[in-house]
């Protein structure tokens, strides 16, 4: 089957065709680009499927073909992922009126945590908030992580379904993911993928008495906090740059002192999710780094690793290739890896299953 996917990140929209399985081509867009759905489809029109990612997919566990009612109940979680969700209702709406006769499936970041434990997915919030169950603990970058998981059992020459992992996916967006019996089982992001570590342009956490203090003495919108908190925090707002850590190591080699601090703070927040997701695990088998850091700049995943030593990790040389492979010493008592993030085989993936449950019906 030849599956078009498209992958709306905080940062870029990643567009590839894969075809029975193998990636045969890829192409990305700035998010600010336009036309990026039209190139996609002028470039790749004889596809039997199209595929989605879509970040918040509520109560749904599985990829599901796409139909105006499906649509209408994705729009209602919008306002829990403002920097994905808009993007993916869009392209959807683009790509099924430019390729009608063409079946389009969303893929959902959240499914991967859907079995998530109680302990790991409630919130310690009054009952009456959470009688319902859906101001919980979601989960994001589920398709990297089931990727992440699968190439990991292959290098390891491990079944995936054995594995105790924790999984950092270190891109605009950044979650840590702990791993076991083949889903998540707890995870740095929650109801929000404003949760946990420290990000390109988002804060992560951040002590919600703080947020009340600045509501009660700088009061501002709703729509102006979740703009600071979403768009202007993180490493943009440490820095004063849109968040680009290629920019931020720059701004730090040429000795500013607000980048060096930021990308302190990002070491130490992006490993203290790595132990609080550890503990979710009875033992540790490997953690593996993926997204567009990971790709891109392995020498902050290094100066991760250096503080790990607590978990049993010890950095090794870390050849920037564009391999997936090793990146601990060869006496490390547990692995790292560094595996290239490849979501557009997972939403392939998705697309060829849930076609498949359509047609069996
Ligand atoms: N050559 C590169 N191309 C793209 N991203 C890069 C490159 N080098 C480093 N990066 C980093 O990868 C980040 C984007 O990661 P990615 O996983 O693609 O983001 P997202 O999917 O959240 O939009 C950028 O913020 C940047 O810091
Ligand atoms: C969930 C999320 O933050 O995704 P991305 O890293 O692709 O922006
Ligand atoms: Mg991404």
């Amino acid at each position: 089957m030849r599956v078009l996917t498209l992958n709306p990140g905080s940062s870029s929209m990643k567009v590839s065709l894969v075809d029975g399985g193998t990636g045969v081509g890829w192409a990305a867009w700035d998010m600010t680009a336009p036309g990026a759905v039209a190139h996609a489809v002028a470039r790749w029109s004889n596809v039997d499927a199209v595929a989605v990612r879509f970040v918040h997919g509520g109560s749904q566990k599985a990829p599901a073909r796409v139909d105006d009612a499906l649509l209408a109940n994705l729009e209602r979680l919008t306002s829990l992922a403002p920097n994905h969700q808009p993007l993916s209702l869009q392209v959807t709406r683009e790509v099924r009126r430019l390729l009608p006769d063409v079946p389009v499936v969303a893929c959902f970041d959240t499914a991967f945590h859907a079995r998530m434990p109680e302990a790991a997915a409630r919130y310690p919030l009054p009952r009456s908030w959470t009688a319902q169950n859906r101001l919980r603990r979601y989960g994001f970058h589920g398709l990297s992580c089931q990727y992440a998981l699968r190439r990991t059992g292959e290098l390891l020459g491990r079944d995936p379904a054995e594995l105790q992992l924790v999984c950092a996916h270190v891109g605009a967006g950044v979650s840590v993911t702990a791993i076991r019996d083949g889903h998540g089982v707890d995870t740095s992001m929650g109801f929000t993928p404003l949760e946990g570590a420290m990000m390109a342009t988002r804060s992560g956490s951040v002590d919600p008495g703080l947020l009340l203090h600045v509501m009660q003495t700088a009061p501002m919108s709703p729509a102006e906090l979740a703009d600071a908190l979403f768009h202007r925090s993180g490493l943009a707002g440490m820095t004063g740059t849109d968040g680009d850590l290629r920019r931020v190591l720059a701004a730090a080699a040429r000795g500013e002192q607000d980048a060096s601090v930021a990308l302190e703070v990002y070491r130490h927040r992006l490993c203290r999710e790595i132990g609080a997701a550890a503990m979710s695990l009875s033992r540790l088998d490997a953690v593996v780094f993926t997204g567009g850091v990971a790709e891109h700049q392995p020498s902050v995943i290094t100066s991760v690793l250096d503080g790990l030593g607590v978990l049993g990790l010890r950095a090794g040389n870390v050849p920037h290739t564009d391999v997936d492979r090793i990146v601990t010493a060869e006496d490390s008592p547990v692995p790292a890896l560094i595996v290239l993030p490849r979501e557009d085989l997972e939403l392939a993936r998705g697309a060829e299953a849930a076609l498949a449950r359509v047609s069996v019906r």
